[in-house]
């Protein structure tokens, strides 16, 4: 017998916070553009009638704009208050159209932009609740899913020309009938492979970054990311320091961060090619994906991968990067794209074109979310770990009631209810901005 009827269930109040962490002070998290980012989060709470039934959810942000995204999900809370849980549960997908598409606010989008962090923040609380009354992690909610129920949460408007409605219930419904359950023991004793990007922030001393590689070595860890893109001479030696560090057989990927043209890029990674580098991630816009295509082309004979996704912002980009090969690896992000009834259709969009998905982690709760997503490919989709890493930063992991957790460089499967997006108490108290403690310490 169900613990919740959601029948019975409504959404009495939506709150939401503007979370920001210091980490600029230390270059945590800098890179080619952003070189002060304190990492932040639209932290949103809803509230049921249901005593002490919250679904918490959020956005990764940069510190300034933080208060711009909190105001988007105030201006779109009024389509979940009053809701009952039933009627947004049942049709999921249509729900999320209303959302996406409500007809002044989508004005500002459409699907990409503020209003769209706002919809992810939201969308990802409501994911939080719902694992929540069925009292299971997230993605053992969705490997539980029929593949009927999975295809209710998504909106298949704008993609249908790469991947149909009948199309993804056939994927979900043939891949269920291989084994499913020695994969579910596999994430839950040996989890899920992941590389680290915490070695190589581009402000990071050299001895930093030495230090660092020591450190991720010994944990087990086999694949380092570093970031690159303002100084070619820098990158050539920084990118020696990590060779040097971690050996040849170990993978080395760089990141840009947007930062080139894309000639630039193309002669920037062949200036580097000689460290036997991965991938490049983000290497110019990341909405050019006639560049991306080219600059695939031109490194494909030098062996290096072109990765993007951290900012691609819906469905729609992704089918074209997907469809055109303008990327090798898919790099979905739990808070830009909007919450996992937009990722699924990316993940199966993923599977049919052959391209990996590698979700981009770090920031606040991205690793505590893209695990769910990731072991649910794993288990259900791609049914793969070939080319398959999770992103590992461990900054802001300790503010979560239930952080990740690591062990020999894998993530291992989350046990407990929810979508592990709680923020502790204390850390809110602490760093909500422009009054929490840190703050007002600061004045
Ligand atoms: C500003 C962020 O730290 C960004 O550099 C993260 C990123 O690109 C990554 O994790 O990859
Ligand atoms: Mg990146």
């Amino acid at each position: 017998m169900a613990k919740f009827d959601m029948k019975e269930i409504k959404i009495v109040d939506v709150q939401v916070q503007d979370i920001r962490f210091p980490t600029s002070l230390q270059a945590q998290g800098s890179d080619a553009m952003h070189k002060d980012p304190d990492y932040s989060c639209a932290y949103v709470s809803i509230i049921t009638s249901q005593k002490d039934l919250i679904g918490y959810g959020l956005t990764f942000t940069l510190g300034r704009g933080t208060e711009i995204v909190c105001v988007a999900v105030e201006a779109l809370s009024f389509l979940f208050k009053d809701q009952r849980l039933h009627n947004i549960y049942s049709n999921f997908g249509q729900f999320w159209d209303r959302v996406t598409n409500e007809s002044q606010l989508r004005w500002l989008g459409p699907s990409k932009g503020v209003t769209h962090l706002a919809v992810a923040a939201l969308m990802n609380a409501l994911w939080d609740l719902w694992a929540k009354i069925e009292e299971k992690p997230l993605w053992r909610l969705l490997v539980d899913m029929s593949p009927e129920q999975l295809v209710s949460t998504m909106d298949f408007r704008y993609i249908s020309d790469v991947l149909t409605k009948e199309e993804a219930l056939e994927i979900l419904k043939q891949q269920r009938e291989n084994d499913i359950e020695t994969k579910i023991e596999r994430m839950k004793t040996r989890g899920y492979p992941a590389y680290t990007t915490a070695t190589g922030w581009i402000g990071y001393s050299d001895d930093k970054v030495r230090e660092l590689c020591a450190k991720y070595l010994t944990l087990g860890f086999t694949a380092f990311k570093i970031k690159v893109g303002i100084n070619l001479e820098d990158d050539k030696r920084r990118c020696k320091l990590m060779r040097d560090m971690i050996g040849q057989d170990n993978l080395l990927m760089v990141d840009s961060n947007q930062r080139w043209d894309v000639e630039e890029a193309i002669r920037w990674m062949q200036g580097l090619a000689e460290f036997n580098i991965y991938w490049i991630e983000e290497p110019t816009s990341p909405d050019d994906i006639l560049g991306h295509r080219a600059i695939s082309e031109a490194l494909e004979p030098l062996g290096i991968k072109v990765a993007s996704g951290e900012v691609c912002c819906n469905k729609v980009m992704f089918k074209q990067f997907l469809a055109s090969e303008a990327i090798q690896v898919a790099q979905i992000d739990s808070c830009r794209l909007g919450s996992i009834n937009e990722i699924l259709p990316v993940y199966l969009m993923a599977y049919k074109l052959k391209v990996p998905v590698c979700p981009h982690a770090g920031g606040v709760g991205l690793s505590e979310m893209v695990q769910h997503l990731q072991l649910f490919d794993y288990i259900c989709v791609s049914q793969t770990l070939h080319h398959r890493l999770i992103e590992f930063v461990d900054q802001e992991t300790t503010h979560f009631v239930h952080p990740i957790r690591i062990e020999n460089a894998h993530y291992i499967a989350p046990t407990e209810s929810g979508y592990s997006t709680e923020l502790k108490k204390d850390s809110i108290e602490e760093f909500k901005y422009p009054n929490g403690n840190w703050y007002k310490q600061m004045k």
